[in-house]
């Protein structure tokens, strides 16, 4: 299923998380009747489901729906993809740009499943390196391909708004596999995705 812009919310679901806010709005001191918090427990319900959408979507299915037969062997990339997920330590928003790479063996995929794939696994909670190897392996086992790479370059609001307090720290992760692994074709996936050839 596709990343929706407006969810069919389960009404129960809604209702029983929202009764959460209300009460965690108590908790913190706020007053939940004042005219301005009168929808926020719903409305945060809804981002909050909305936001861990993916738990409802399947890669392999999104990916399967658009494979095409093509005798296309050169690596095939998708770069500055971005992206925003939850870290499931404090459910505060990490986010940032992903950049993908395939090499076909027979079978191409269409370019939107990619960043499409990197919907499923980052709307949920999550930590950036197993979103990295989400993203890889539902490639790699659906696609078949030579090698797949991915790399996530993130910007984490638990260590910026709290904790730490750090504002410029960006989070680099990666993942290879097959021709990938090879320290030539890695190197010429880092040095394409760091250029500014647009
Ligand atoms: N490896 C990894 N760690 C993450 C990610 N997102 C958040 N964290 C870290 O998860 C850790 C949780 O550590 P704890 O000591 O249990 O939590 P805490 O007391 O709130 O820690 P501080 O953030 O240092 O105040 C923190 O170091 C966060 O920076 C992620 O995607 N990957
Ligand atoms: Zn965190």
């Amino acid at each position: 299923m596709p990343l929706q812009q407006v969810l069919n919310y389960d009404e129960e679901t809604t209702d029983t998380i929202s009764d959460h806010y209300t009460r965690i709005l108590q908790d913190l001191g706020e007053d939940p009747s004042r005219d301005g918090l009168l929808k926020t427990p719903v409305r945060a319900a809804k981002a909050m489901q909305f936001l861990t959408q993916g738990y409802e979507m399947n890669a392999e299915n999104i990916l399967r729906s658009a494979m095409f037969a093509e005798n296309y062997s050169e690596m095939v990339i998708v770069k500055d993809i971005e992206f925003y997920s939850l870290c499931e330590h404090h459910m505060l928003p990490f986010f940032g740009k992903a950049h993908v790479a395939y090499i076909p063996d027979g079978y191409i995929v269409g370019l939107s499943k990619i960043p499409r794939v990197i919907e499923v696994f980052s709307r949920r909670l999550q930590v950036q390196e197993r979103l990295t190897d989400d993203v890889l392996k539902a490639i790699h086992t659906t696609l078949n391909p030579l090698g797949v790479a991915v790399v996530m370059e993130a910007r984490h609001m638990c260590m910026m708004m709290r904790g730490v307090q750090k504002q410029s720290s960006v989070t680099t992760t990666s993942a290879f596999t097959g021709a990938f692994e090879s320290e030539r074709t890695r190197n010429e996936f880092l040095k394409l995705i760091t250029s500014n050839l647009h």
